[in-house]
């Protein structure tokens, strides 16, 4: 029976030659798959104590908002540049197909609230590095992070604090 997994979509050659990208498009206009995959990204978190869910803009956005749904948690959205209108600590980073930069508004959550880092997938690990960089000067506990998809073969996760859980519900 097909599972969620294969409402995931590769797309060979973009943004770049030689990149699969995938497009998680087809699994979030489905409703049973988008609710079974939420259910799935969610499953290892339920019990943790946890404040907040850090999302990722732009695709980590879709996947954390439902989790700080289901999880009964508060939404931080950590946004590419020049977005985010108040205070801000930032972080440049390199990713599979480029580099870009992401900001957290300082005073997003009370020093030492518990945090969940989220998104959609992990390449090289450049984002969600950056990610635990700018949610530590904030001033956060990282608990851990839970992305959707880990493309294993590009070794992001060597990136990630060992110390620290690393959930992903599909791994390729
Ligand atoms: O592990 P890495 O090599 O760093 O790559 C993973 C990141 O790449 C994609 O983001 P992208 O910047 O393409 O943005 P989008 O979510 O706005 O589409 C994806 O959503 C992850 O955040
Ligand atoms: N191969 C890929 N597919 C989808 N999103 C990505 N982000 C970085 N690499 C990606």
């Amino acid at each position: 029976m097909p599972g969620w997994q294969d409402l995931i979509r590769d797309v060979r050659d973009f943004p770049r030659p030689g990149v699969v990208f995938k497009d998680i498009t087809p699994l979030l206009a489905d409703a049973d798959g988008f609710n079974a995959a939420i259910d799935a990204l969610a499953a290892p978190w339920r019990g943790v104590a946890l404040d907040a869910v850090f999302a990722i803009e732009s695709r980590g956005f879709i996947l954390g908002a439902a989790m700080s749904r289901v999880l009964g948690l508060g939404f931080v959205p950590i946004r590419k540049a020049g977005k985010l209108p108040a205070t801000i600590h930032a972080q440049d980073y390199a990713l599979e197909y480029g580099s870009d930069r992401l900001e957290i508004h300082a005073d997003a959550v009370e020093p030492g609230a518990r945090v969940l880092i989220v998104d959609d997938v992990l390449a090289t690990g450049g984002t969600l590095q950056a990610a635990l960089a700018l949610a530590r000067r904030q001033g956060a506990q990282v608990v851990g992070a839970a992305v959707l998809v880990e493309l294993a073969a590009l070794g992001g996760r060597a990136h990630w604090d060992p110390t620290l859980p690393l959930e992903a519900a599909l791994v390729c």
